[in-house]
């Protein structure tokens, strides 16, 4: 078997079953990172995962095709309308450790043929009937197993399984006791079925309770020989106990009621801080932030653009262990880890004043501008009344600000000068595409270090565009200060202009080294890069303004020179006289064409997307 062998068996299981709704997969198409909820091997050459959650699914499960891929781990099909049963042969692929099929109408019996490697079984919410298969004792490293909201019947086996931390068999026809080797897990495991008995449920009909369902016999008559002697003592001391525990909380409750009335804030106010420790009970984790402005009824409303090759849907978002990044001018920038591994970046959007109609166009032009390799591509969206998420991919290692300005002592190497003008180009190329690419009209609003990400390869990704025209006031986050054109900081308008200046500060940064906002005196006067640099070369020390670590460099001193003339151009006080990006980028162009050869001059900007953006 091989990644062929895999397609076809993937093509004939999409072909075997009529969609509600269109999956990308076609025989010209590359399996691996176009098709929509295929994961593949790290070397890419078999399917790993397979996910198609509430995708519209409907018919009979088809048998013998998806056992073909033997080297698959994950199958999720949940939340789809699959019929008929569980095909023996999708059960037992050897290497699938994970299988999520809840809420389908599967019906049949379990098939007895479970591979042994499963580590989670999800049938829950289907028709299966009949026993819970005796097989399921060998599948030793199970730490999950949800049947609830079936029609099984029989007995509960007993299952001495090490590993297992979770169970449901509620909602079925089981009947019988609760083997011991169950026992450790909670009532709700087992409700809604009417036959089955003993602890944690109520004592089987002929049987005497027991206090524990493992405490030894001659413990146990201890224990009560003990509780004969004392127990008007225990009782007398619980009374006691809990009066004392119930009047603290009085007192704690009234003083948090005087302390709001105090405060007259009102109840719903502080919703940016909920989230993080809005756990649940038992088992759930705590959820990110930003889930908290979700609404119940609009968890399926996470919005994908066309080509991407995500599958998960808002409820996995949700759930994902999440990590800020940033707080900067428009929200707050998470990483958000998914339950599968994958990683993206959720931007919460703060001050929104888009209607949901302007706010979902907007996303369509910022989508259609993704589709160049130098900008981080948007992949989804969600838009309700109180919260708005933006889904970009993750791209490592990070930010250009953190390679120029990172910690060196934390191992960061300083980034060389065949590397920087790399970057310089590719970003006004990417700044370049976004100011023609949509009618001409389109402005970035946001060029700075920060938002310009780098690839494994250091390839320059612009993020953060088109966002300012969705919010309220352009918003001056100090650092951002450093960036803006003067006509910006006075009229708070940006144009592609400014732009050309932001750029411009973004090259200053890349040259020297230096942040875009100084504070040179003792005074802690602050003094802007451009006027500084401006200073610098009016005296004619021109080579004092580079980076030292670009100093160390033979032969470049000319490009550097050639570079900090197009960086003064863009930052030039009046608008008319700055360049235009595209003559930027011709300027960059001529500058790496004419360089001395003391470096290599590949040109990766030319290379297909895939190998340019490396995404976790
Ligand atoms: N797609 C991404 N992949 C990896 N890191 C990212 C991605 N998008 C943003 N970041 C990083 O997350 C951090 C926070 O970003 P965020 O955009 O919230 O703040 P900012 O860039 O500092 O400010 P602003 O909102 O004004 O642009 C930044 O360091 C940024 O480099």
């Amino acid at each position: 078997a091989d990644l062929n062998s895999d397609k076809q068996a993937l093509l004939a299981f999409a072909s075997s079953l009529p969609r509600a709704r269109k999956i990308n997969w076609t025989l010209t198409t590359q399996v691996c990172t176009s098709w929509v909820g295929v994961t593949c091997t790290p070397d890419g050459k078999r399917v790993r995962m397979l996910r198609l959650p509430a995708v519209g699914l409907f018919g009979p499960m088809p048998s013998n095709i998806l056992g073909k891929l033997d080297a698959l781990e994950v199958l999720s099909l949940r939340s789809n309308r699959l019929t008929v049963s569980l095909p023996p042969d999708v059960a037992s692929i050897p290497s699938l450790h994970s299988l999520y099929l809840q809420r389908n109408n599967l019906s049949g019996i379990i098939p007895t043929s479970l591979s042994s490697n499963l580590a989670y079984l999800d049938l829950s919410y289907n028709s299966f009937v009949g026993e819970i298969p005796l097989k399921v004792q060998n599948m030793t490293e199970l730490t999950g197993l949800s049947l609830q909201n079936n029609s099984l019947s029989g007995p509960i086996p007993d299952l001495h399984l090490p590993k297992l931390r979770y169970l449901n068999l509620s909602y079925n026809n089981l009947s019988g006791p609760i083997p011991a080797s169950l026992q450790k897990f909670p009532a709700s495991s087992f409700l809604g079925n009417a036959f089955v008995c003993g602890f944690p449920l109520e004592p089987c009909p002929g049987t005497t309770p027991s206090p524990s369902p493992n405490a030894p016999p001659s413990q146990e008559s201890n224990l009560e020989k003990f509780w004969r002697k004392h127990h008007k003592i225990i009782i007398i001391a619980i009374l006691a106990g809990g009066a004392a525990i119930l009047l603290i909380l009085i007192i704690i409750l009234v003083i948090c009621i005087c302390k709001r009335k105090r405060d007259g804030e009102p109840r719903a106010a502080s919703s940016s801080s909920k989230g993080k420790g809005v756990a649940g009970g038992r088992g759930e984790k705590s959820k990110p932030e930003y889930s908290s402005g979700v609404q119940e009824a609009e968890r399926n409303k996470l919005v994908f653009f066309e080509g991407c090759s995500y599958n998960f849907d808002l409820e996995d978002l949700l759930r994902a262990s999440a990590e800020v990044l940033g707080k900067g001018s428009y929200g707050t920038t998470y990483k958000a880890v998914l339950e599968d591994g994958t990683t993206v970046v959720v931007k919460r959007l703060k001050e929104v004043v888009a209607g949901k109609k302007e706010f979902e166009q907007q996303m369509e032009i910022i989508d259609r501008l993704g589709q160049h390799q130098g900008v981080v591509p948007l992949r989804a969206f969600y838009y309700s009344k109180d919260e708005k998420l933006l889904v970009y991919d993750y791209v490592t290692p990070g930010s250009l600000s953190a390679a120029l300005h990172g910690n060196k002592s934390a191992g960061r190497a300083p980034l060389d000068w065949e590397t920087r003008v790399k970057i310089s180009l590719g970003a006004a190329r990417a700044i370049a595409h976004l100011h023609t690419g949509a009618g001409g009209k389109f402005i970035h609003g946001n060029i700075k270090s920060n938002n310009i990400i780098l690839s494994r390869e250091l390839n320059a990704c612009v993020s953060d565009f088109g966002l300012a025209q969705l919010m309220a006031t352009p918003h001056f986050h100090p650092r951002l200060v450093g960036y803006r054109a003067p006509e910006v900081l006075e009229a708070k308008k940006p144009t592609q202009k400014s732009d050309v200046y932001s750029f411009g500060v973004l090259l200053l940064e890349m040259l020297t080294g230096k942040a875009p906002l100084r504070s040179p005196g003792r005074d802690d006067s602050i003094e802007h890069l451009p006027r500084w640099v401006q200073s610098v070369v009016r005296e004619e020390w021109t080579s004092e303004v580079f980076d030292v670590d670009l100093q160390r460099h033979p032969n470049t001193e000319d490009e550097m020179v050639q570079l900090l003339q197009v960086a003064m151009a863009c930052v030039a006080v009046h608008p008319d006289q700055r360049p235009r990006m595209e003559q930027v980028v011709r300027r960059i162009e001529e500058i790496r064409s004419s360089g001395s050869g003391t470096t290599t001059r590949t040109s990766p900007e030319d290379k297909p997307r895939e190998e340019h953006i490396q995404i976790t």
